[in-house]
């Protein structure tokens, strides 16, 4: 059964040495925060002013691969509400949880909730973990998912059902802007695509120096949306990592590997990591969108000054596995699809 940090029966006073990742990835500077990744206001895309936060959202995705969103139509009472459900969630008895845990070693199953801790895939030897608890589980269009949900908090169904719709409103819209900011067709990603609920639970941890949340990787996956209430996630900037500090009520947005390859290259998908601390614990909630079975540059960018860079691909079936094998290396699993200039 996974080894879940939020079960342990007493708060340590040390790291035990399997979570002391290896000295080359650890955090120099666990609590530096830096420049601020920029901050789109959503509220005007209806407007006049959509052109600008269309320029923003590329700028934004080019050079950070990061941004946070306010005036997202999500509302702060759900967005709380959704917070306090996967609080509660990480704090049931141990009995309770180990009924949706698995072996770690093994966490790509699809569909069913899994509770997992997260063995550093990232590294060569197995040994090494990092110190979160992951909640994931799919949370699709037609709803028919749920019932592989967790039922306690008795209203989590209910709450992140409300939550899961709420955010794929959310991510259309900004997948809209992408669409508009490259030039392609309004409807480009305007298609049923796949939802999880990804939800990384971080304990206080008595020495962040020694440890990491996660360590550094792309997404797999389209866009993720993050809620985030306590500092500690970072993104590799010019070789230095910065710190997303939290805006209550915003969301976090990046842009994974699958946008750089859509977009033939001109998008970013960027490094990032989540560092600990001694005093909170840290709930993010991560909606991830997945993309179309098949990934490629988009065809109307493509032309004899925008040759294609990549050749496309089956997301699940090719890209996953190389994901998965080469996850901390950061951009790695996009080489086997690369064309040469
Ligand atoms: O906890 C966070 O803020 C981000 C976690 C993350 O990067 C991920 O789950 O892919
Ligand atoms: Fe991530």
């Amino acid at each position: 059964m996974a080894d879940l940090i939020s079960s342990w029966p007493n708060k340590l006073d040390a790291v035990p040495p399997k979570y002391c990742i290896p000295m080359h990835e650890r955090p120099a500077d666990p609590v530096q925060i830096g420049e601020r990744i920029p901050v789109i206001d959503l509220g005007k895309a209806m407007g006049e002013e959509r052109p600008v936060v269309v320029q923003e959202l590329m700028k934004a995705f080019e050079e950070y691969g990061f941004f946070q969103v306010i005036n997202h139509g999500v509302s702060d009472d759900l967005m709380k509400e959704a917070m306090k459900v996967y609080k509660e969630f990480f704090s049931l008895p141990a009995e309770e949880k180990a009924s949706y845990a698995k072996d770690a070693a093994n966490n790509t199953a699809r569909g069913a909730a899994t509770l997992y801790t997260s063995s550093a895939k990232h590294y060569d030897s197995e040994e090494h973990r990092y110190w979160r608890d992951v909640l994931e589980h799919s949370a699709n269009l037609d709803g028919k998912d749920k019932v592989t949900w967790p039922d306690n908090p008795p209203r989590y169904r209910e709450v992140i059902g409300s939550y899961s719709d709420e955010v794929r409103k959310l991510s259309k819209i900004i997948l809209g802007l992408v669409a508009e900011g490259l030039g392609l067709e309004a409807g480009f990603f305007d298609k049923e695509l796949g939802q999880r609920m990804l939800v990384n639970h971080y304990p206080a941890c008595p020495d962040p120096s020694l440890t990491l949340g996660v360590g550094g990787h792309c997404d797999p996956n389209l866009i993720t949306i993050i809620q985030q209430e306590v500092y500690g996630l970072q993104l590799l900037k010019d070789d230095k990592w910065i710190g997303v500090d939290p805006i209550p009520g915003a969301f976090v947005v990046n842009s994974g590997l699958p946008i750089t390859v859509i977009s033939n290259g001109k998008l970013a998908s960027v490094a990032h990591r989540v560092v600990t601390n001694t005093t909170h614990s840290r709930t993010s909630i991560g909606t991830f969108i997945c993309p179309d079975d098949i990934v490629g540059p988009a065809k109307a960018l493509l032309g004899p000054d925008n040759p294609p860079r990549f050749k496309s691909f089956k997301w699940g079936e090719e890209f996953m596995p190389h994901y998965l094998s080469k996850k901390s290396v950061y951009h790695a699993s996009l080489e086997p699809f690369k064309i040469d200039a």
